[in-house]
């Protein structure tokens, strides 16, 4: 079969090389392209180059500096770091290796930080617990090696009291249930009525005749004491995103939005995980406030019922994608691969469910953090994402209306011009869409059109090439910009085409909006159809 050899399993890439691109004429003719899409480009054309994002959660199994870079290799456009699991000086050496290798591979992988957030949850195991059916096991607020060998510590003292005898505990949204039978002071003496596997800092969830328990346990902030504790880490540290757990309404998005805009010397962008039971019916504002969201579907579907799961996935994605959000759908994609170096079907179904809805981004979070198989993971979602998406463009799924955003004429000139350049990209079968932006604004409005041809957005911040990692279909370079824009295509082409990523011939449309000084009154506009010259 044909497709076979863009089916199979295996890395497009091999190691990668440093290869920022130095003018011989002036060394501030510099272009800058992560290693691994230049290749990506190089081998699969333009056309057929990766959209959908893949994001990677680091943990035991995947934090060597050898399988971050084979993971970067595969696809990895970023990392993601859950402050539940580790001290902050395991992630800060995290940090700097990925940090290293972007450096020394010329990777360009983008760091997330996710808050641990008030949920409810086990003490750490110095291994995970195989509970059978019928054993007896102690939830304690106490120590639990002063309490039995059976006994294990619960993170909020006032469970205690929010549970019933006959009430429910789920572990980890169903891989472990059990019952309560009574309480006896700070302990509840529980029996275990679906079998499996107690992880460290599993999240507990407890429920009544089927229905999520939500006392003291919802009147919990989502931001803890810890919390601001790991954002003023995530400050120090520089990271790209900071993902908020367990949201519930769009205050604390934009509390922790202004806390960093006071705080941070760049701009981190805050990424809304819906998970929590109290967000669904606030998810319009919370899509509102946050620079993107998340659909968490692991502690989701331990809050709301499992087949209300895909609906809110559903309304979420298309919301984002309407108000221009980036949208990340997470967890469980390939849970089996936590075990297994093979996808099962319906994983494989399930994945190309997210990329025909068209979201940004796919995330891994047991698979590539605890998981035996954490390179082929990767190479499942790439390749998958790489077939649906060319299926998706070949059958045009996915059209949604776009609703207008902007309310003011400047904003409105930008959407529409983006809203143009794509639909002419589209008319012309362009081989790409050109962007040069500073905030990575335009590169967004683009990527928000999901354009059948690829995105080139060029950035003369660092920062904002990182952040546009993230986005749909945007390929973003870092560029010195020359004070004149058409010089600044130019200077693109030639370096392109050294690098053999353009030919002569090649259609691209150009959008620009750089001002050629630092007053808004000059600023130009514009849309070009160009041929790149020989
Ligand atoms: N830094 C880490 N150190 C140790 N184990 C980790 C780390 N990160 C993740 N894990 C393990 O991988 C599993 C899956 O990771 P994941 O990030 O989905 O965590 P989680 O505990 O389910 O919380 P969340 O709801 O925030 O995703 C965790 O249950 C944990 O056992
Ligand atoms: C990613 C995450 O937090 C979840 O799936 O619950
Ligand atoms: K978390
Ligand atoms: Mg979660």
């Amino acid at each position: 079969m044909a497709r076979h050899q863009k089916f199979s399993w295996t890395a497009v890439a091999s190691p990668a090389q440093h290869i920022a691109v130095k003018n011989g004429v002036g060394a501030a003719e510099r272009l800058e392209v992560d290693s691994v899409l230049a290749k990506e480009l190089g081998e699969n054309g333009f056309r057929s180059t990766r959209r959908t994002k893949i994001i990677c959660t680091i943990g035991p199994t995947s934090c060597s500096e050898e399988m971050l870079e084979t993971l970067a290799v595969n696809g990895m456009n970023l990392a993601r770091l859950n402050m539940c699991h580790g001290t902050r000086e395991w992630h800060h050496e995290i940090i700097s290796r990925i940090r290293r290798l972007n450096q020394d591979k010329g990777f360009s992988v983008a760091i997330m930080l996710d808050t641990e957030g008030s949920e409810v949850h086990t003490s750490a195991l110095d291994q995970p617990i195989k509970a059978e059916v019928g054993e007896e096991y102690v939830l304690t607020i106490r120590d639990p090696s002063s309490v039995g060998a059976m006994a294990i510590g619960v993170s909020y003292d006032a469970f205690v009291d929010d549970v019933e005898v006959g009430d429910s505990v789920v572990v980890d949204g169903g891989m472990v249930s059990l019952e309560v039978e009574s309480k006896m002071g700070p302990d509840v003496h529980c029996r275990v009525v679906d079998p499996g596997i107690i992880l460290s800092r599993a999240n507990l969830t407890f429920r009544r005749d089927g229905a999520v328990i939500r006392a003291r346990n919802s009147m919990l902030p989502v931001l803890s004491s810890k919390d601001w504790l790991d954002i003023d880490f995530a400050i120090r540290e520089r990271v790209d995103f900071i993902a908020v757990s367990f949201v519930k309404s769009a205050d604390v998005i934009k509390n922790l939005k202004s806390y960093l805009n006071s705080r941070a010397d760049k701009v981190i962008e805050v990424i809304a995980k819906v998970e929590s039971h109290d967000s669904v019916p606030n998810i319009a504002e919370i899509v509102e406030a946050s620079d993107a969201v998340m659909v968490a579907r692991g502690d989701l579907g331990a809050q709301i019922p499992l087949e209300d799961v895909p609906s809110v996935q559903k309304e979420v994605v298309v919301r984002c994608r309407q108000l221009g959000r980036p949208v990340i759908v997470a967890s469980h994609l390939l849970q089996s691969m936590i075990e297994y170096p093979t996808p099962t079907r319906a994983e494989v179904a399930d994945i190309s469910d997210v990329v025909r809805q068209r979201a940004d981004a796919l995330m891994l979070s047991g698979e590539s953090a605890v998981g035996a198989y954490p390179d082929k993971a990767v190479n499942v979602l790439r390749a998958v994402a790489t077939r649906i998406e060319e299926w998706v463009r070949q059958e045009k799924h996915g059209q949604i209306v776009l609703p207008q955003l902007a309310n003011v004429p400047d904003g409105r000139v930008s959407e529409e011009l983006c809203a143009s350049a794509s639909t002419m990209a589209n008319n012309l079968g362009a081989r790409a869409i050109f962007v040069y932006t500073r905030r990575g604004y335009m590169a967004n409005f683009l990527s928000r059109c999901r354009p059948d041809c690829p995105v080139f957005a060029f950035t003369d911040q660092q920062d904002v090439r990182q952040r546009l990692n993230l986005r749909w279909g945007v390929m973003p370079f870092r560029l010195d910009f020359a004070p004149d824009p058409e010089e600044n295509v130019d200077r693109t082409f030639r370096l392109l085409k050294r690098r053999d990523l353009v030919q002569p011939g090649d259609l691209v449309v150009v959008v620009s909006d750089i001002r050629p000084d630092s007053s808004d009154a000059s600023v130009v506009r514009s849309v070009q159809i160009r041929r790149v010259p020989a």
